[in-house]
């Protein structure tokens, strides 16, 4: 079934990108939803599992859900926080590094070779606690048959990146004033990243072939981890959305020079995204090349602070794109990653919207 965008109110959010083109399922960036595959149906509650995971489980298979159930409030707090506020939240806040969770020696790579439901429950759960998570890549050789990659994985896609940084563009928001913005965070502030789409018909020789092979075999290797994790987030009491769509990957760059993106959501507010998923390139990046996604928590007991992730080759992080505020402090290399956005249905909307609201209500109390 296509992403469906929802068609609700007035919402004058400022991250609402350009309801018109979503509902035609284009994305503002220009990105077209691909349709994923039918998740394997989730296993059957065992008798240990609540009443309520059951139904969860139940109600995440019915999609999509009417346009009237949308809940009204979360957009009108999200509206009440304001276009400039954004890059005001959190000053001052103390910086602390995200653990990553342990997936093993193979990390995420082995996972998804072995279909590793274990794994991936283990995620979706993170991800139901917290809203994000941290994992280690694994091996980087992905020359075998199945990838059809390059033996030193970060080095290629860094090769490739460099040569198709002509293609890479700058990225383009519409505000909900209507206002396309190129090149501006939310705030205004400058958005310094530019990308190239792995569809992109550019990144093709004569014949078809792919002209970066390691972005097709990371690219599919993103593909298929949306596809595994499907279930799981399905069947997470505390997640229960079922992915439905996927975008193509962005292959993104950050040229240096202290090139930033200030505060924003990746969705909410008309734009289905629910899901991100980026997987940093670099090696040997230090902690003064800066560069650092920067994820708010507002619930952290002892008090908010910035969860911060370096974006050295081989982390990937997920995190809810609809609920996360987050941005990238200024780099000073070029910095490469490849980024995935999922769409979702949720099974229980009403909950989440509270839980939701309880963190917006946090940001408000904080004065903003
Ligand atoms: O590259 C990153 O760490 C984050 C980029 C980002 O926030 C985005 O593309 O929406
Ligand atoms: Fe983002």
């Amino acid at each position: 079934m296509a992403l469906q965008a929802r068609r609700s109110s007035r919402l004058a959010s400022p991250w609402r990108l350009g309801r018109r083109r979503l509902s035609s399922s284009r994305h503002p960036h220009g990105l077209a939803w691909a349709r994923m595959p039918a998740p394997p149906e989730p296993a059957p509650p065992s008798p240990a599992q609540s009443t309520q995971s059951a139904q969860l489980a139940q109600s995440a298979q019915i999609t999509p859900l009417a346009p009237a159930v949308r809940p009204r409030a979360v957009a009108d707090a999200l509206s009440a926080l304001g276009t400039n506020d954004l890059d005001g939240i959190g000053a001052g806040a103390p910086v602390v590094e995200l653990e990553k969770l342990d997936l093993g020696a193979d990390g995420v790579r082995g996972a998804i070779e072995r279909q590793d439901s274990a794994a991936f429950a283990r995620v979706a759960k993170e991800l139901g606690r917290s809203w994000w998570v941290a994992l280690e890549w694994g091996d980087e050789d992905m020359s075998g048959p199945f990838w059809g990659g390059s033996a030193n994985t970060w080095r290629a896609i860094c090769e490739e990146g460099r040569r198709v940084w002509p293609l890479m563009e700058a990225g383009k928001l519409i505000r909900a004033d209507g206002e396309e913005v190129v090149g501006a965070s939310p705030s205004g502030k400058p958005r310094g990243d530019r990308f190239v789409v792995g569809s992109d018909s550019r990144l093709r020789d004569g014949q078809g072939r792919p002209t970066c092979p390691t972005l097709q075999a990371l690219e599919r290797a993103l593909n298929l981890l949306g596809d595994l994790l499907a279930a799981p987030l399905a069947n997470e009491p505390r997640v229960g959305f079922k992915l439905v769509a996927r975008t193509h990957s962005l292959f993104a760059c950050f040229p240096g020079e202290g090139s930033e993106y200030g505060a924003h959501f990746d969705g909410g507010n008309g734009d289905p995204r629910k899901l991100t998923a980026i997987l940093y390139l670099n090696e040997g990046w230090q902690p003064e090349d800066g560069g650092e996604l920067l994820m708010y928590d507002a619930t952290r007991a002892e008090g908010p602070c910035w969860r911060s992730v370096m974006p050295r080759a081989g982390t990937l992080v997920l995190f809810r794109a609809d609920r996360v505020l987050h941005k990238v402090s200024p780099s000073y290399k070029m910095r490469f990653a490849l980024t995935m956005f999922f769409g979702a249905t949720y099974g229980n909307d009403h909950k989440h919207s509270k839980q939701r609201n309880a963190h917006l209500e946090k940001l408000r109390s904080l004065g903003y």
